[in-house]
């Protein structure tokens, strides 16, 4: 199993702007410059206090895929400019058919708990293939970290109850039902009603029947009886098509009539009206009648805050059917990762190369607001812990720190540089980007999706539950390692007095 969903090389999905810049890289023999891009985003979504970083499989397919074929390129010569000729020269064309990704990338594992301002993915190579690269890794990450993340906050309020994810009809598009489907998954579902994700990605599928079923036969009961004639070893009944509990004594009708039969009745299905008080009430016609294992489904329009509040009012409800409210990310349509160029490569021969950072020419976007400021460098993230769980994450630059902690280290808060803290030596870290591509070439083999959702909960185990609160919650101390920091300030110093080095 793959986990991917792209197996045909996709790389006309960029924005045309990508090409256009590739098309100047390549006329200004610019192209090979080595450049550094962080993959990041700026705020939590939901409001909320973590991010699960999720669409890395699909980033390796893309990669694994990549290259222009016949038909894009015989496209790409077709656009033309204002003047009605051809906006790229014949040369061009040939030399993106010839293009091989040559690019390292390192990302941070799917499933890893993130916050804002990490990067998730780092490309390193020819500046013209990092930007070919920027729309896509977008694109693919962001969705797919938004729906994971939605799916860990479901997690999180239905604790040990089962999670089913029935979101297909209302996704946007095929491919929003699908990485939906799989972000879900692995962000804490337990299944899908999604066959085709079931299929392609490993996922269990699971569901009920739908009213129309119901509304076919001449009565409830005979609908209830038949179903379960038909799937005596998958019965969960909708309840609710004319009378929410008058349909759970129908189900216990045919609960009996299974249970002779050497089957039983798995579940009824809640799906309008209060939901709190039929559960309850359901929950007591079934067990007087000796359903106790009978499960009680409830779906209609459910998100993490009326799951919240159901439980809260003591629903007896222990499975949860989420469909348009998790795979549209109700109420954040989007993550907003962006991708920055942050350092590109000095000319051999203008510096000497004995310092590492010295090779480097830094770069950033400014901005008026402190938060849209990009950090420089050759990013990497060092998550501090201890047997408690995660305590802080430091950004640092690979090229300028030694990766190896010899002595105290110092980190200082982005946005206010008069909160510092100071780790020492023995304090347990890990780094968090790994190495998946090297010169071009995967050196990452693609966990399998199971073990990618399990890792989601052990993570979320190890974050402060204040962070996890849906109402303000707390925000997981990210900073700069000092040096980082100190660049990071020369060189916004510089740019505002209108240089462009350091
Ligand atoms: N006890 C409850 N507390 C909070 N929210 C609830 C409760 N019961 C149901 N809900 C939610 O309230 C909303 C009810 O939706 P709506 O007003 O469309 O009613 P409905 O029961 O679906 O109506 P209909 O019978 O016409 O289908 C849904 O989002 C549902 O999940
Ligand atoms: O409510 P969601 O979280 O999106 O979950 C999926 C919904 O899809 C189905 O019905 P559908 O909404 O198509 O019709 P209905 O509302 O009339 O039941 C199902 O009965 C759920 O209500
Ligand atoms: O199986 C179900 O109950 C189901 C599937 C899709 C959407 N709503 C419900
Ligand atoms: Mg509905």
């Amino acid at each position: 199993m793959t986990n991917k969903l792209y197996d045909t090389s996709l790389s006309l999905l960029t924005d045309l702007y990508q090409v256009t810049m590739a098309y100047g890289y390549w006329k200004t023999k610019t192209a090979e410059k080595e450049a550094v891009f962080n993959l990041y985003f700026r705020k939590n979504p939901f409001n909320g206090g973590f991010t699960i970083a999720c669409g890395l499989a699909n980033v390796i397919g893309y990669i694994d895929n990549f290259g222009f074929s016949k038909k894009d390129l015989r496209y790409l010569k077709t656009l033309v400019g204002n003047d009605g000729k051809p906006l790229f020269e014949e040369a061009f064309i040939d030399y993106l058919a010839n293009l091989k990704l040559t690019c390292d990338i390192e990302a941070i594992p799917e499933g890893t708990v993130v916050f804002p301002n990490e990067p998730l993915v780092r490309v390193r190579g020819p500046i013209l293939q990092c930007q070919l690269l920027e729309t896509p890794l977008l694109n693919l990450i962001n969705f797919e970290s938004l729906i994971a993340t939605k799916a860990a906050r479901l997690r999180l309020v239905v604790e040990n109850d089962t999670l089913l994810e029935f979101g297909l009809r209302r996704a946007q598009g095929v491919d929003g039902g699908m990485t939906a489907s799989r972000a879900a998954y692995i962000g804490g579902c337990d299944a899908t009603s999604n066959v085709l994700a079931g299929k392609l990605y490993d996922i269990p599928v699971g569901g009920t029947h739908a009213h129309s079923w119901v509304m076919s036969f001449t009565d409830e009961q005979q609908a209830f009886d038949a179903y379960a004639d038909v799937l005596p070893n998958n019965v969960t009944l909708l309840v609710d098509t004319y009378d929410s509990l008058q349909g759970v004594r129908h189900a216990i009708e045919t609960g009996h009539r299974l249970k002779q039969r050497g089957y039983k009745l798995a579940g009824i299905r809640l799906d309008s009206g209060d939901l709190a008080y039929l559960s309850i009430e359901a929950r007591k016609l079934l067990d007087a009648a000796g359903f106790e294992d009978t499960a009680i489904v409830a779906s209609n329009d459910l998100d993490e805050t009326i799951i919240s509040s159901l439980r809260q009012q003591g629903a007896k409800i222990n499975v949860w059917g989420v469909g348009t409210k998790l795979v549209t990310a109700f109420d954040q349509p989007a993550l907003g990762g962006v991708y920055k160029l942050a350092a590109l490569r000095r000319e051999r021969s203008s510096q000497p190369d004995e310092d590492g950072a010295l090779a480097w020419e830094y770069k950033m976007k400014l901005s008026e607001q402190a938060i849209k400021i990009s950090t420089p460098g050759i990013q990497q993230v060092r998550r501090f812990s201890d047997e408690r769980g995660f305590i802080a994450d430091m950004i640092y630059d690979s090229e300028r720190m030694d990766g190896s902690i010899s002595k105290a280290i110092t980190m200082i808060d982005p946005l206010d540089f008069t909160k510092r803290r100071r780790f020492d030596a023995n304090q347990d870290f890990d780094d968090l980007l790994i190495p998946v591509f090297r010169l071009g070439k995967r050196v990452y083999e693609i966990p399998d999706i199971h073990s990618v959702r399990a890792k989601v909960q052990t993570q979320l185990a190890k974050l402060h539950p204040g962070v996890k609160r849906f109402v303000n919650p707390h925000t997981y101390p990210v900073g700069l390692e000092k040096g980082l920091h100190e660049l990071k300030t020369k060189l916004i110093l510089s740019l505002r007095e209108g240089q462009t080095q350091v």
